[in-house]
């Protein structure tokens, strides 16, 4: 089933300690929830600082992590979708960089371990490489819930026009995206990348960032944004920890594709795509 609802999202600021950043997370919900949104959306490394040598100090299995325990339980408490941002995930000796999805009831809807991970040497310095402590996941996540099916990727996947589109194919109605761009990125590509993604495939694409801390080794740059089917901004956040909202409408998507029908003009005889799970 489709049908018009709210969604929040939490543009948190992370702290160094992992009780802080779910108190904040928790009270935040709340705050979204109360606010009428009924799915509610957390940045990628939200109960942990963005940075590859803490996500094994910080990492937790599921489902006995205190990080699970309390999405969950806000989940039931305040009856919304809960994207769970991201957080280091341990599982069978390997951590990922996984999103997991709740539904009211506190259930366990979906995970999704980010597939693309973020291994680069910037021209301004900035360099990074989740590969020193991550593993790559290998599922192409789409979540139904009861007003919309939602294909979820995290931060740098969005850079891949292939798995949004093989989301979209596979029915997402929105694409959640928790994520952490940088002060280089960010400015370039954030929000191109965000509207791109919205009009290649006519979606709703939600961009959940953290908020900016300039004082910490990863400075992100913040701008949550709320993209429609057309490739306009709903609601967009600056740099600071706020929460930003829009109403969503999937039957948006059905009179943008009728008008211009980009997904039935593909040529499938020229070229397709698929994926291999
Ligand atoms: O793609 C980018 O520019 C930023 C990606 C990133 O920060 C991430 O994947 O965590």
């Amino acid at each position: 089933m489709k049908r018009k609802f709210k969604a929040g999202v939490c543009q948190m600021l992370v702290a160094g300690q992992k009780d802080d950043n779910l108190a904040k997370a928790r009270s935040m919900i709340r705050e979204a929830a109360a606010n009428g949104s009924e799915i509610v959306v957390l940045p990628e490394m939200f109960n942990c600082p963005y940075n590859s040598r803490l996500f094994p100090q910080y990492a937790e299995s599921f489902p006995a992590g205190k990080t699970f325990k309390m999405l969950s339980e806000a989940a039931a408490a305040e009856g919304i979708y809960l994207v769970g941002g991201s957080l280091p995930e341990r599982e069978n000796g390997n951590i990922f960089n996984t999103s997991f999805v709740f539904g009211p009831q506190g259930e366990f809807l979906a995970k999704h371990q980010k597939i693309h991970l973020f291994d680069v040497d910037l021209p301004d310095g900035l360099s990074f490489h989740e590969s020193k402590t991550l593993a790559r996941g290998k599922v192409i996540t789409v979540v139904k819930t009861a007003v919309a099916n939602l294909g979820v990727a995290i931060c740098y996947d969005i850079r891949f026009p292939e798995l949004s589109r093989l989301m979209v194919l596979m029915g997402a109605d929105v694409i959640v995206l928790p994520a952490s761009f940088n002060m280089n990125t960010g400015p370039a590509h954030w929000e191109l990348l965000l509207r791109t993604r919205a009009v290649d495939n006519q979606v709703f694409v939600i961009g959940a960032a953290t908020a900016r801390d300039t004082s910490a080794s990863y400075v992100s740059y913040g701008n949550s944004a709320i993209v429609g089917p057309w490739g306009d901004i709903i609601a967009r956040a600056d740099e600071k920890e706020t929460i930003i909202y829009a109403d969503i409408d999937p039957g948006e998507i059905d009179k943008i594709r009728e008008a211009l029908p980009l997904l039935k003009h593909r040529r499938t005889d020229i070229y397709h795509i698929k994926s291999q799970q």
